[in-house]
């Protein structure tokens, strides 16, 4: 199976209401498609969002330096050399982790077709069912509350809570939440760096002191700051999760060694794709990390292609976070892995399934308008 030719295409999907977060706000769920045709007429399909704030990564510059640099490393090539294909791509440049995991994502698409069964079988998995957490975005207590009511109305039973904009405005909205939602739901926290590390443990110390158990605590500080990690780690009885820190097996590989924290988000768009999450997740291994398995607000072309790498890596992802697709008003992705609620039902067709996508509009000359 030879790779003939990289196309591009948008998708955006409304949302259900505005995700927000201590970085940003967003109504829609924009994505970059990438479309590989081969030689002998498969469709490998990869997608990736625009999350400047986190990554660094605009749908322009994903589209420029797949078209400019890491096509070329592709077209011609055999699918079946996927692994050294990915470390072309990691090699062509630095960075442009959400390019690369585009890039990845079609390919290991067609690489898993050329096999004729699932992605999460040919990656040796064998579980076909997730479920995944919902994020609650950080808003007024009482926007926050209906958000949760609607979330547990809709089978959810793990929140992800959004918070980090106000610290004493914060703590009232985990204290409020969790009176309100009782026993009926598990909650994580995601402060999106929005704290110092005094700060989260002040505020961490005043929810705990309520006997309010949180499953864990996602990036409490900026992404470079591992000392605060370690501080917030040392203090504090929630479990610390690492995100915006942790992008590469290096970075996860320093965090673990320093015991700065207890869990690894794993996310392609982070990562650079599937083949370096793998890594990263063999890294945590090693260390009895659990990790789980995020997304950005991204749809369900490379949410699909988390949920069967996580189905195919119980053992290493045991958290799942890919609410994407749960947070839009429809999936317009035909054929492929079903978001219905909380369940994720992986695709039993060869690849990622997918049939066909709805109000895809191709991008002319290689240019995102
Ligand atoms: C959508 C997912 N549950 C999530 O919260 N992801 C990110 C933020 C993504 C974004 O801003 O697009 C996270 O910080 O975990
Ligand atoms: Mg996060």
């Amino acid at each position: 199976m030879i790779i003939q030719s990289v196309r591009f295409a948008r998708l955006s999907v409304p949302l259900h209401t505005p995700f927000k977060t201590a970085l940003r706000t967003v109504t829609h769920i924009d994505d970059l498609v990438l479309i590989i045709d081969t030689r002998c007429g498969r469709r490998g399909y990869g997608s990736a969002p625009s999350t400047p704030v986190i990554t660094g990564d605009t749908h322009k510059s994903i589209l420029s330096v797949i078209e400019q640099v890491l096509q070329h490393q592709l077209i011609g090539q055999h699918i079946q050399d996927i692994n050294r294909l990915c470390d072309d791509l990691a090699a062509a440049v630095v960075g442009n982790y959400s390019a690369k995991a585009a890039c990845e994502i079609a390919l290991y698409d067609l690489w898993s077709q050329s096999l004729g069964v699932p992605l999460y079988q040919a990656l040796g998995g064998h579980q076909s069912e997730l479920k995944t957490d919902v994020t609650i975005s950080v808003d007024s207590i009482d926007k926050m509350l209906s958000d949760c009511d609607r979330a547990l109305s809709n089978g959810f039973d793990v929140l992800k809570i959004k918070i980090g904009n106000e610290l004493e405005q914060d703590i009232k909205r985990v204290q409020a939440i969790a009176a309100h939602v009782d026993s009926k739901a598990s909650l994580r926290l995601d402060v999106n760096q929005g704290w110092d590390a005094k700060q989260s443990v002040r505020a961490l110390q005043a929810i705990e002191s309520q006997g309010i158990v949180l499953e864990l605590v996602e990036q409490p500080v900026p992404a470079h700051d591992i000392d605060g990690l370690c501080y917030i780690s040392e203090r504090v009885q929630s479990k610390i999760m690492a995100d915006e820190s942790a992008f590469s097996a290096k970075q996860v590989l320093t965090l673990l060694a320093r015991g700065a924290v207890d869990i690894i988000n794993i996310k392609l768009m982070k990562s650079g794709g599937l083949s370096r999450a793998i890594r990263i997740g063999e890294v945590a291994a090693t260390y009895d990390c659990p990790c789980m398995i995020g997304c950005m607000l991204e749809g369900s072309i490379a949410v699909s292609a988390a949920a069967h790498l996580a189905a195919a890596k119980t053992r290493q992802i045991s958290l799942i976070d890919l609410d994407g697709p749960a947070l839009g008003q429809y999936d317009p992705i035909q054929g492929g892995t079903r978001f219905s609620g909380p369940v994720i039902s992986l695709n039993q067709t060869a690849g990622l399934g997918i049939a066909a996508i709805d109000g895809l509009i191709e991008l002319a000359d290689g240019v995102w308008q």
